[in-house]
C-alpha cells in the first residue's frame, strides 16, 4: 500500500499472517542540540507494522527530541532512521507523505471551523479533489466533531483541538502516526474519548508511535513500550514484561505515623524479619512502605504481625500486582509524573466549549 524498501521486509513470512515489516527502524540515533544539550543519546529500536508503540518518559526525557528526528523536524547528529522505508535525511518528502503527525502543541488554525481546517490539510497533503468532501465528513465523523463542524475552532475546548489535531493528522490515511503527548493536560473524560480513536485507527491497521508521561496510558493503549531516561532507553518490553522485572507482588503498607524516624524503624524491622528470604525491596511511600518481592502475598500477614510487635501501628495495607509506576520506580530510581502534577488541566470537553469561548 505505501513504499517500504527491501530493507524493511525482514521477517514477513507466509506462514504468519501478520504484516512484520519495520515502520521505524531506528540505530544508535544521537541527538545533540547546538547549545550543548545532549538530548538524545543513541537510541535504537524497531517498530513493526501494524503495532502501537508507547514511547514513555518524564519531562526532558527526550521523547519530542526522537520523535522531531524520526518525522525530519531536525537531523540527527548521528545513528541512522529509516521510517515507512525512507530514510530520514535523503528522503524527507516520500517520508513527510507516509506519515501522520500530531505535534505536543495544536496546529488547529483558531479561526477556522472544524471542516475547514481538516480541508486544508487535504489540500497540504494532496488528497484527490474528488474524494475530499467524503474524507472530511468521514474524519470529522471520527473524532465526534461533526455536530460542531462549522463553528470556529476558537470555539472548542482542549480535547475538542485535540481531537481536530488527530482528524487533521490522518487526511492522508498514512499507514503510521506519531502522537507526541496528545492528551497531556486534559481531562479523564477527553483523554478517554481519545484513546477510543488511537486505539479504533490502530485496530484498523495503523501503526501507532505514542509519546507520554502517563504509565495508565502506555499502560491501556501500548503493545511495547520503550521506557526513556536521561536520553537513552532504560526498558522495552511489553508493559506485561515490564511488570514482570519488578520481581513479584506488591505489599503496600500505610502507617498512621509515617515520620522518616518511624519509616527507619518499619524498613529495619521488615528487613529483620528474614520473611522476605534475602530478596525483594522496600522503598517508602508518602503514607508508609512498598514491599516488592515474590513472596510479598504469602508473607504479607505476618510482616504485618512483625510491624505490630515492634509498636508500629499500621493503618491499611493492600497486596497487588505491580503497576506500571512500579517499573519506573524500579528502574530510573524516582517516581513516574503523577496526574495530580497536571496543573493545566481542561474542564471536561463534554462541557460545550463554545459555551466557555462565548
Ligand atoms: N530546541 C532546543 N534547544 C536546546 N535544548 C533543547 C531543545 N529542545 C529540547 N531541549 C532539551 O533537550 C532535552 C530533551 O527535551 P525533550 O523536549 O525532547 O524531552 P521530552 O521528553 O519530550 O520532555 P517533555 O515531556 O517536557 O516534552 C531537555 O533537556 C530539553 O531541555
Amino acid at each position: 500500500m505505501h513504499p517500504v524498501s527491501s530493507t524493511t521486509s525482514d521477517n514477513s513470512d507466509s506462514a504468519d499472517p501478520t504484516p512484520h515489516r519495520a515502520a521505524i527502524r531506528a540505530e544508535d540515533v544521537s541527538v545533540t542540540y547546538a547549545s550543548g544539550t545532549e538530548a538524545v543519546k543513541g537510541v535504537s529500536l524497531t517498530v513493526p507494522e501494524g503495532e502501537f508503540f508507547g514511547f514513555l518518559g518524564p519531562n526532558g526525557a527526550g521523547k519530542t527530541t526522537t520523535i522531531k528526528a524520526f518525522v525530519t523536524l531536525l537531523d540527527p547528529t548521528g545513528g541512522s532512521v529509516t521510517v515507512n522505508g525512507f530514510d530520514v535525511r535523503r528522503d524527507r518528502r516520500a517520508l513527510r507523505s507516509s506519515i501522520g503527525y500530531m505535534a505536543q502543541e495544536t496546529s488547529v488554525d483558531l479561526e477556522l471551523t472544524a471542516r475547514e481546517n481538516v480541508r486544508f490539510a487535504c489540500e497540504a497533503y494532496g488528497v484527490p479533489r474528488s474524494e475530499r468532501a467524503a474524507r472530511i465528513d468521514e474524519l470529522l465523523e471520527l473524532v465526534d466533531l461533526a455536530d460542531v463542524a462549522d463553528e470556529q475552532a476558537k470555539t472548542y475546548s482542549g480535547g475538542m483541538k485535540k481531537r481536530l489535531d488527530v482528524a487533521t493528522a490522518l487526511v492522508h490515511r498514512p499507514p503510521l502516526v506519531f502522537l507526541d503527548e496528545p492528551t497531556t493536560g486534559l481531562d479523564p473524560t477527553a483523554r478517554n474519548r481519545l484513546w477510543d480513536y488511537f486505539r479504533r485507527i490502530n485496530e484498523e491497521g495503523t501503526t501507532v508511535f505514542l509519546t507520554t508521561q502517563y504509565l495508565e496510558e502506555a499502560d491501556q493503549l501500548c503493545d511495547r513500550i520503550a521506557v526513556i531516561d536521561d536520553g537513552r532507553i532504560v526498558a522495552l518490553g511489553t508493559p506485561e514484561e515490564l511488570k514482570a522485572r519488578v520481581g513479584g507482588d506488591v505489599l503496600d503498607v500505610d502507617l498512621v505515623d509515617p515520620s522518616d524516624a518511624t519509616l527507619a524503624r518499619a524498613e529495619g524491622v521488615v528487613h529483620d524479619s528474614g520473611l522476605l528470604d534475602g530478596e525483594g525491596s522496600v522503598s517508602r511511600t508518602e503514607s508508609g512502605l512498598s514491599v516488592t518481592a515474590q513472596r510479598a502475598r504469602r508473607v504479607g500477614t505476618d510482616l504485618l504481625v512483625a510491624l505490630r510487635d515492634a509498636g508500629i501501628v499500621v493503618e491499611g495495607f493492600n497486596v497487588r500486582s505491580p503497576t506500571l509506576d512500579d517499573v519506573f520506580l524500579a528502574i530510573t530510581g524516582a517516581p513516574a509524573r503523577s496526574d495530580d502534577e497536571d496543573e493545566d488541566r481542561e474542564t471536561p470537553d463534554d462541557v460545550a466549549a463554545s459555551e466557555v469561548a462565548r
